[in-house]
Parts: C-alpha cells; structure tokens; sequence
C-alpha cells in the first residue's frame, strides 16, 4: 500500500484508534462514503465494535462492546481498510500521518481516536500497575491470583468495580475524598451503597492464617508486571465478567477503606526495614499488621500517617489522553486535562483534524445540563458526530450539534446495582444554588434530583426505579415543578400521570 520512500498511499479520510470512536468514526464514514476508502490506523491488533445497540430512552443508550479481529470490520465494510501499525508522527501542514513500520499515508481530513492511557500514581513502580485494556487487566489477574493483600488507590469508576468484585484478597481502599464512588455519587448515595459492601464481607469470612513471608520467599515470587506501553483499547462492559479475580484466601470480600487521604511514598521492603532501623522519623511499626510477623514485598505510606504492607497497588487514578504522537510539530490546543481541545464540529485547533473520545476536550459551550466524561457512550457519540461533521464539511452543508449532547445521560452498575446518572447529576458547576430531593429506601434504591429555580437540573437513580425516562423529559423541558413540591418524589402518586 505505502511503502517507505515508495508513494505514499491517499485516502480522503483517514481514522486513527481502533476503540469505540474510532471504529464508530469509520463506519460512519464507511457508510457515508461508500465509494471512497477509509483508513483505519491502530496500534492494537483488535478493534472495539458495539453489538446489540440500544436505544433505552432519548439519551440513554445501552450497548456491549465486543473485542473483533479487524477482518470482522473489514468484511462488514469492504471500504474500510485497517492499517495495524501505531501512528508515530503526523504532519498536519503536509497532511501525512508516518506510521511505526515506517509508512506514510496522505489525508484530506483526519480524526484522531488515540483514547488515553491510565494516570498512574508513582509512574514507572513496578509495584503499581494500572488497568486500561485486556493486557492490562490480565496482568491484573496474573498478580492478584498470587495476593493476600493489595492497596487500590482513587474513587472513580475502576475502583468501584474493583472493589466491589475481588474476592479472597485483602483490599486496602485509599481514598482522597470523605465518602466513596465521588465521580458518581456524594455522600448520601455513598452510604446507601456502602452496607452492599460490607454485607457481603459478613456473608463468608472463612479466614485464613496469613503465610508468612520472608525476604528470599517474596524474592521468589513473581514480581507485578505494570502496565506495558502497548496500546491497546479501553476495556468494555462488564470486562471483569470473564476475569477470574481472586486471590490467594479463601474469604470473600473484605474491604477497609482509608478516607481523606493520598499516597504519600512506596517503598520496597529493603527500603522499609532500611528505614525502620535507621529512620528516627519513620513510623516504627506497619499499621494493621502485627510488627515483624509478615513481611510484605512493598509498602504504602499514606498521608494520614498509616502504612500498609502489600503485595502490590492499584492506580485507579483517572486518565491522560494520548495525544504525544500527534503534538510535535502541530500547532494543537490543549485542554487543562491533556485532550485536544475540540469545537461544537469536533474539529481541533488544527486545520481537517478532528477528534473524539478518550482524547478530547470537549470545548464549545454545552448545554446547561452535559459535560464531558470519559465514557464509551461518549467515546460512540463522539465517533459518530465526528464523522458526520466530517462528511458536512467536505459536502459543504451546515450541521446541528447532535441530540446526545443536549443532555448527559450514562447508565451502569455498581455494586449490582443499576446506577443512571443524568444531567449535573452531583450539581457540578452549580455552586451553592441548587436544592436537593431525595428518596430513599435502603437496600432497594436511592432517587435524588438536583432542583434549580424549580427546576431539575439533574438526577441519580440508583436501584430499579423506573424513573430515567420521565425524568430525562423534565430535565429536557425544564418544565417549572415548584408546583409540585415533594410530591415530585413520593412513591404513592404517579408522576408520570403528571406528565405524560
Ligand atoms: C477498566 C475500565 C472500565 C470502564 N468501564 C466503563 C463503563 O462501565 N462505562 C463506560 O461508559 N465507560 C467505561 N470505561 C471508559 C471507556 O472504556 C472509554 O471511555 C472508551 O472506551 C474510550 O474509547 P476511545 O475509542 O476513545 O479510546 P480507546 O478505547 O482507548 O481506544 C484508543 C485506540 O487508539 C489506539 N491508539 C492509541 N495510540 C495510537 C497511536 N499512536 N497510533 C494508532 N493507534 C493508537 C489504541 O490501540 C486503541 O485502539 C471504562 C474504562 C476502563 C479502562
Ligand atoms: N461504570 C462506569 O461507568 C465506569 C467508567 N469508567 C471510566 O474509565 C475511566 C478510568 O477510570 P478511573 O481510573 O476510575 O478514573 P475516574 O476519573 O473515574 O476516577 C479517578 C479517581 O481517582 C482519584 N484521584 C486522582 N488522582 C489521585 C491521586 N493522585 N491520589 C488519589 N486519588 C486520585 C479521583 O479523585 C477519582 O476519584 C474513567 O473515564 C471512568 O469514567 C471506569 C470504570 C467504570
């Protein structure tokens, strides 16, 4: 196809991330453009496709996320052709992107799909491991099949999962903030959800006599293998589904969680006892751990003054776009969280360059009631519009913003339970003017809507309430509900008889 200094081959669009946005980006493309070639370069020698779609209301949208070889993709749509190899290098001036195998390939526009990679606390420990793509989360297993004891630090979405899911291993939560899960709840969801935690760690705990460890034993075992440079995709839902995560107890669940506090040093076991002997500063015993009993193949100093010996840490601490390959030399915006900065078109700073997904900064204006996060269902929306700005630009035509980003909608599951946030579902951006009602039956569900001038500016549903679509549209029309005072929430009156 390109050879290196032989012509370079030509498309007029070319894609770059074989996740969601990118394949989303392609097919629609594909589809669009049937007669044109559409490039598909990725680092990853599969590529993400969503099955079995699902629209479940206005916004909300439901999917799975199946890991394909690229021939799947390159069947469904002949156009597309995938190039497996990394992009290394783009000139956007000469509108050419170099690839790893030394090729080049020569656009008329580009959209950039490259995800992000996990934020890792103490980079480059090879005690903290990150999780992001299958690789990643096997080298997770691989470790946690021979651990007693981990340490997770961060209180997004991974650690919820985490936590929730790892059973016969001791797990040592860190977390900065006062109540967990705060990317998706504040405090009073967080308790509700908390008692899910605990019960099931009342339920089996059959547990074990520590082994002990000595110096030459945790030299012998198997050292954690952090996360590669590889690039693979972001995992799909429900990806813990098929890992087996255990690990060496035979308890269930148990979990302790550490508040208000950060990770202040690792240190390697040498570098511990070191310490201990020669340290007048240094904590003299491990917290939580009878002194001297166990020696553990690292150790985690939190700024709360605990230690906790382990056999390894997860940094479930958020994400870095992957934009390096594409800087140098390109006169990008850059977001204040490293995605590149992209207008109401998906368009960068960056003449025919587009973005979407993990790598982004959504920068336009949005709608009162949506803001980005880095989700699948955004990463296909984004894909999506992308291609569709795209294909107006070259068509000349004007375009609308697309409906999904009129209101952010996301649905999940923690703690097996089903989660739908809506809107400025935590009163993010709001201040202090805002009102919050809430209904609340423990075990079964947890319903708070964010109230604005009396009106709903957002919502979280935690449990099966049925509730998503109705208050979807009242967060949608913003329709006055000071009227309704309380009732807007009381289970005995339907308020959908209200609405409808
Ligand atoms: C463990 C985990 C659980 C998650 N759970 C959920 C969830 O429950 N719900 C939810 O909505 N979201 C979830 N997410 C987030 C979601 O997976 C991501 O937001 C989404 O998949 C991002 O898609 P993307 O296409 O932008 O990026 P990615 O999936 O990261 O894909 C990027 C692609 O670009 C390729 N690439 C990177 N660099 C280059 C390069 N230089 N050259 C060529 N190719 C390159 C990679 O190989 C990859 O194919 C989860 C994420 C993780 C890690
Ligand atoms: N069910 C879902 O919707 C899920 C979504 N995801 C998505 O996958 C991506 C990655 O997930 P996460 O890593 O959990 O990111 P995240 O952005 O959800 O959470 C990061 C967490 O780490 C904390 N943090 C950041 N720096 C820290 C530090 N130095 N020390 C201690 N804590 C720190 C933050 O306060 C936050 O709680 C996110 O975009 C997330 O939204 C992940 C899992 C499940």
């Amino acid at each position: 196809m390109a050879g290196a200094g032989g012509a370079a081959a030509r498309s007029r669009f070319a894609v770059v991330g074989g996740g969601i946005a990118g394949v989303t980006c392609a097919e629609k493309l594909a589809t669009e453009f049937p007669s044109e070639d559409i490039f598909l370069m990725t680092a990853s020698p599969v590529i993400k496709a969503v099955t079995n779609f699902k629209q479940v209301s206005k916004t909300l949208e439901e999917f799975d996320v199946e890991e394909q070889p690229s021939s799947i993709l390159e069947k469904r749509y002949p156009n597309i052709k995938v190039i497996q190899s990394g992009v290394k290098q783009l000139k956007s001036d000469e509108h050419k992107i170099f690839t790893e195998d030394g090729k080049e390939y020569v656009y008329e526009k580009l959209c950039l799909c490259a995800g992000a990679k996990p934020k890792l606390i103490f980079e480059g420990n090879p005690y903290v491991l990150g999780i992001r793509d299958t690789d990643s989360a096997q080298a997770f297993q691989k470790n946690l099949a021979q651990a007693e004891r981990i340490v997770v630090v961060g209180n997004g979405g991974i650690a919820l999962e985490l936590v929730y899911e790892i059973q016969g291993c001791e797990v040592i939560w860190a977390i900065k903030d006062k109540a967990i899960g705060n990317t998706f709840f504040d405090a009073g969801a967080a308790e509700f959800l908390i008692p899910k935690l605990t019960a099931e760690e009342r339920e089996t705990p059959i547990e074990c006599k520590r082994t002990k460890y000595t110096v030459e034993g945790s030299q012998e075992k198997e050292r954690p293998t952090a996360t590669s440079d590889k690039l693979g995709s972001a995992l799909g839902p429900d990806w813990h589904e098929g890992l087996h995560l255990k690990g060496t107890k035979e308890f269930s669940h148990k979990v302790h969680i550490e508040m208000l506090c950060e990770v202040k040093n690792i240190h390697l076991q040498q570098e511990f006892i070191q310490l201990q002997r020669t340290s007048l500063t240094f904590p003299k015993e491990e917290k939580n751990v009878e002194p001297d009993q166990v020696l553990w193949p690292v150790y985690v100093e939190l700024t709360n003054g605990k230690i906790y010996g382990c056999d390894f840490i997860v940094s479930a601490t958020g994400v870095v776009p992957n934009v390096k390959p594409f800087l140098d030399g390109n006169n990008f915006a850059v977001g204040e969280d490293g995605g590149l900065k992209v207008d109401e078109h998906m368009h960068t700073s960056v003449p025919d360059v587009y973005a979407a997904g993990d790598i982004c900064t959504a920068a336009w204006e949005p709608s009162p009631v949506w803001h980005q996060m880095r989700l699948w269902t955004q990463a296909r929306q984004m894909g999506w519009y992308a291609a569709k700005c795209m294909a107006a630009d070259t068509l000349g035509e004007s375009i609308d913003m697309d409906f999904s980003f009129e209101l952010f909608a996301h649905v999940t599951k923690f703690f097996n339970y089903k989660v739908v946030v809506l809107g400025k579902y935590n009163a993010q951006g709001l201040g202090s003017d805002h009102e919050l009602m809430l209904r609340c039956t423990k075990g079964q569900e947890y319903v708070k809507a964010v109230m604005q001038n009396g009106r709903m500016v957002g919502a979280v549903l935690i449990g099966e309430t049925d509730l998503e679509e109705t208050f979807e549209n009242l967060i949608l029309n913003q329709m006055d509900l000071s009227a309704y005072g309380e009732d807007l929430l009381n289970p005995d009156i339907d308020i959908e008889d209200y609405f409808d």
